[in-house]
């Protein structure tokens, strides 16, 4: 089996590794995909922020960059990882909002139409906003159902909409499974049913390379703690593609997605362009973290931060073929790289009492039901030593658990 030591020795993003707190101890984080590590230059600069921005401008800051944020950022989150152009992408709220209004943006751009579309194993948060909004609109919600160990595909999709099919909503990156979806075949197949896709790209967002408007994507949302390190409930974002702006209709219409906030006028104008999908005050502190992950994306390039993942992926599947499955755990994630994400799940009935003794070690995986221990990796802070000790340990506690 190949050397994990090699390989970092030949890792050209390795060297980003000590940039992220807690990099230098021996804990072995496979979570990123759910809460990516702080980087080193957040707390100060979050710091810097209170004492320089918040407490030396005070109320002036909302003139002087703070009131533009949401789109300044979502710029260049789109540039930087979405391949959106400029003006589409608003940051705020968290993914369950921005994934409720856009839904229900979608099925107000169908009027007439009867049915949301949905796979029986998105997560959770999309299941239920998807349900909430077919409750709220008289819809019927039609469901997908898929293989948990792969992932929605375009003849699944081109199966089940219709001319009743007001929108599609999927994850780019199952959670699961990690299985990435067709985006741009499955895009033209719910547009040829006169449909509205809207994709969850909270397993993409800096891990996996996103193309929205070469997909001709509709609407798509997103969060920014997994491999964008915004920390803990930073703020999601939403993209609306050009052509749907000036139409898009969300139903939380507050102050901050006004035509002119400031004028405190008696009735509702949206603000042109994607600032009408905000609703209230914008997360600014919550919006820093994420920024200086950015720079680090950018610099590095999501290129080769998939080439990276794409290795630390292939590796986790191999040392877990040789170490886990002689003890009989399957690997539950697609074998083909290009339909693989940034994580690995590894099945086995006692994968809860395995992900359980395995925090008490200091290796932190997650458990999904059912039997799936995910090993997320984070490709700018994870190294491949970390991921052979980590699988080390999992063989391990099985073998004293068998
Ligand atoms: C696909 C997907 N959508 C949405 C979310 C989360 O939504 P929120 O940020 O609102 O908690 C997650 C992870 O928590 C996710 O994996
Ligand atoms: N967002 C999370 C949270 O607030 C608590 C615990 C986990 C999460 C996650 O991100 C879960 C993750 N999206 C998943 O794929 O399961």
């Amino acid at each position: 089996m190949t050397d994990p030591t090699l390989l970092d020795a030949d890792d050209p993003l390795a060297r980003h590794r000590d940039l992220f707190v807690g990099a230098e101890t021996p804990l072995v984080y496979f979570d990123g995909n759910s809460l990516g590590r702080p980087l080193r230059r957040t707390g100060p600069a979050l710091a810097a922020f209170v004492e320089e921005h918040w407490g030396g401008r005070l109320i002036r800051g909302w003139d002087e960059g703070w009131f533009d944020l949401p789109l300044t950022l979502g710029d260049r989150i789109g540039r930087v990882v979405l391949g959106a152009g400029a003006g589409q992408v608003a940051v705020g709220d968290s993914t369950t909002v921005l994934l409720y209004k856009l839904v229900r943006a979608a099925v107000a751009a169908r009027p007439g139409r009867r049915e949301i579309v949905i796979d029986r194993d998105s997560f959770p948060t999309d299941r239920y906003v998807v349900q909430g909004v077919a409750a709220e609109c008289g819809l019927d919600v039609r469901w997908i159902e898929v293989d948990t160990a792969a992932g929605v595909t375009a003849g699944q999709v081109r199966g089940a909409v219709g001319e009743q099919t007001a929108a599609v909503v999927l994850s780019h990156v199952a959670y699961r499974s990690a299985w990435i979806a067709d985006a741009a075949a499955i895009t033209a197949i719910a547009h040829d049913a006169g449909a509205l896709v809207v994709w969850d790209l909270s397993h993409s967002a800096g891990s996996v390379p996103v193309r929205l408007d070469d997909w001709g994507a509709d609407l798509a949302v997103g969060c920014t703690y997994k491999y964008l390190n915004g920390g803990p409930g930073a703020p999601a974002f939403a993209y609306v593609a050009e052509r749907h702006l000036d139409t898009v209709a969300q139903p939380i219409q507050g102050w901050m997605g006004h035509a002119d906030p400031f004028l405190m006028g008696p009735d509702w104008t949206p603000a042109p362009g994607v600032r009408r999908i905000l609703s209230g005050t914008p997360p600014v502190v919550g919006m820093l973290p994420l920024t200086l992950m950015l720079d680090l994306v950018e610099e590095v390039g999501i290129e080769a931060v998939r080439a990276k993942s794409q290795r630390l992926t292939a590796y986790a599947a191999e040392v877990a073929a040789e170490l886990l499955e002689p003890l009989g755990v399957v690997n539950g994630s697609p074998r083909d790289p290009d339909r693989l994400g940034g994580h690995v799940t590894l099945l086995h009935p006692r994968m809860r009492e395995v992900t359980a003794a395995l925090w008490q070690r200091d290796v932190i995986p997650d458990y999904r039901d059912p039997g799936g221990l995910r090993v997320g990796l984070s490709p700018l802070s994870t190294s491949f030593t970390e991921v052979r000790r980590g699988l080390e340990a999992t063989r391990e506690v099985l073998v004293v658990l068998r």
